[in-house]
């Protein structure tokens, strides 16, 4: 099975489009501290997660003992739940080669998030592991994203609009990233490109709406995942509140699915 067949059985297994994202905060914790912590979570959160993304970012933070807390913090995760690497990369083919086989086969996970700033050879070295997912940015949800994927390019549509309709054809196991905190050009992802799979951060402490996501994406089990990372990890003092606030995220967008 491909990465989205397996992300649209595990979603439909639990009825959830929720993404955990584990990012842990290095002023709460020191790097054993967090896999202990993260570990908690991923027991509590699993019954509502229907993939786990950790940012990379959050753990080379520490440097090597961040690693092998990231390490400790991917055995902990059930099997069958899939794991998104967030580590938006992005380099020439030969460095794209090395970053793939990094992600793909000493990590093991079971998708990416890279940059398409590069061109299309520069992501192949991802998307020639077709049973793997490859979700390629699109438009961010921070506050400075249309500075660049908004830009014209003239006559030719605005540079996330060319993005979503290059790498929505640019393989089956391609998708897109689109932050939910732009409910506009989410929805004109969906109307150029309405086949590519969607990973969408921004909902909780961005303060992307659930609801918009669902109006503007529709509820599609393996095509739209929605993914929280802060709200649900440090919802609370302890993971029975980042349990609720994941279950609260999921009944959100499946009210939002049975309202439209
Ligand atoms: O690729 C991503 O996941 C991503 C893309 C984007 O446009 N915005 C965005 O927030 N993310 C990531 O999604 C997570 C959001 O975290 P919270 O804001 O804590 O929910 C972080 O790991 C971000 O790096």
């Amino acid at each position: 099975m491909t990465y989205f067949e397996r992300l649209a059985a595990r979603s439909r297994e639990i009825g959830s489009i929720v993404c955990v994202g584990l990012d842990p905060d290095y002023r709460r914790h020191s790097p054993a501290e967090a896999a202990d912590y993260l570990r908690g979570i991923i027991a509590a959160t699993a019954p509502f997660a229907a993939a786990y993304k950790p940012n990379l970012a959050f753990f080379e933070q520490w440097g090597i003992p961040g690693l092998q807390a990231l390490e400790r913090v991917l055995a902990a995760i059930p099997a069958g739940i899939p794991v998104i690497g967030d580590a938006k990369r992005g380099d020439i083919g030969s460095t794209a080669e090395a970053y793939a086989r990094a992600l793909f086969e000493a990590w093991r996970f079971d998708a990416v998030t890279v940059s398409p700033y590069l061109g299309r050879d520069a992501t192949e070295p991802f998307l020639a592991y077709r049973d793997r997912g490859v979700y390629i940015l699109c438009r961010t949800s921070n506050p400075g994203a249309a500075e660049f994927q908004s830009l014209d390019l003239s006559g030719g549509g605005r540079l996330f609009e060319r993005v979503a309709q290059a790498a929505a054809s640019w393989g089956p196991n391609a998708g897109l990233v689109v932050g939910a905190t732009a409910p506009a050009e989410l929805r004109r992802v969906v109307e150029l490109a309405p086949a590519a799979p969607l990973l969408i951060p921004g909902v909780g402490a961005q303060g992307g709406s659930p609801a918009e996501v669902v109006q503007c994406a529709g509820y599609r089990p393996g095509q739209v995942l929605v993914n929280a990372s802060r709200s649900i990890v440090y919802a609370g003092a302890d993971p029975g509140a980042a349990a609720a606030a994941a279950r609260d995220l999921r009944d959100a967008l499946r009210a939002a699915r049975d309202a439209g």
